[in-house]
């Protein structure tokens, strides 16, 4: 990575931008590069061999963009968002740190989502064979500190591998001087494209316990099949297995979701009342 980030900072891009190139490919694709996105916001773009692609926002350490070889655009972003810190961007990939929703006593999701993240020019080793992949870094300021009294380094990887797929790792250090545990919960909060959503259905949650957060974070077990949606849908499913799919039968496309160290799976769909009352939520 070391090797990748001189490299960024060596060459120049394209569009004014730095990047370094793909290396024996024979492109002209630059697998990372360092722009400025909407409102001169610093993002990262990260481009596959193929033509995939994914965008990260160094505001919020927030993936905005991931698109397949085929460049069609795989996340959702409301069409009004702002980009205007320090409201968190709606769509994407927002980071929750450290508190999911309102679970404590800071604003909801915690406040990663509305910071700016700098690149990590020396992270610890992380094996990797994608090209196309940056480490960010969050550590507190003295202002955070006051709020939520924990000295940390959240870093977090976003890897496009080969195939296009997207990968995001992320490490929380406890760098407090005294050694002094802290809990923390975290999430990517993650809106993914999908058509008609009653053509879609969640295959891998069926028969699990969930917290229903419309129902006052009451627990019931999930019956039947595959989850398919008829209404406003917000649950915490607990202990989730590491792969989940969803199915989008118009656009014919499935979305392969595989996760480690995180046991929970939220599923959240605002419907179009809660949608309305949302001003930065549009299609
Ligand atoms: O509007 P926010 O803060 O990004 O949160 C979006 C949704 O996130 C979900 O996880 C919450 O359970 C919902 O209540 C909330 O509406």
């Amino acid at each position: 990575m070391k090797e990748n980030l001189r490299q960024l900072r060596e060459r120049g891009g394209e569009g004014g931008g730095k990047g370094v190139r793909m290396a024996g490919s024979g492109s002209e694709r630059v697998a990372v590069e360092l722009c400025k996105g909407i409102n001169g916001l610093d993002k990262v773009v990260l481009r596959g061999p193929r033509g995939s692609s994914a965008e990260v926002y160094l505001y919020g350490g927030h993936v905005t963009s991931w698109r397949n070889d085929q460049r069609e655009e795989l996340l959702f972003v409301s069409t009004k968002e702002i980009f205007k810190p320090p409201k968190a961007i709606r769509g994407g990939i927002p980071i929750c740190f450290p508190q999911f929703g309102s679970n404590g006593s800071l604003e909801q999701h915690g406040f990663a989502r509305n910071k700016f993240w700098s690149i990590d020019t020396d992270p610890p080793p992380f094996p990797t064979t994608s090209k196309s992949f940056i480490d960010l870094i969050l550590k507190p300021s003295e202002e955070d500190m006051q709020k939520w009294p924990h000295s940390y380094e959240f870093r977090l990887r976003v890897a496009l591998g080969n195939g296009g797929d997207l990968m995001l790792t992320s490490r929380v250090r406890n760098t407090n001087a005294d050694g002094k545990p802290f809990t923390f919960a975290f999430a990517y909060h993650t809106y993914f494209s999908v058509s008609d959503i009653s053509e879609v259905r969640v295959e891998g949650l069926e028969t699990l316990d969930y917290l229903d957060n419309l129902e006052n974070k009451e627990r019931f077990t999930e019956q039947g099949d595959a989850l398919t949606f008829e209404s406003e849908v917000d649950k915490v499913y607990l202990g989730a297995p590491t792969k989940i799919a969803i199915l989008d039968h118009e656009k014919k496309r499935t979305f392969v979701l595989r996760k480690d160290g995180l046991p929970d799976a939220v599923v959240w769909n605002p419907w179009d009342k809660k949608a309305k009352t949302m001003t930065d939520f549009g299609r």
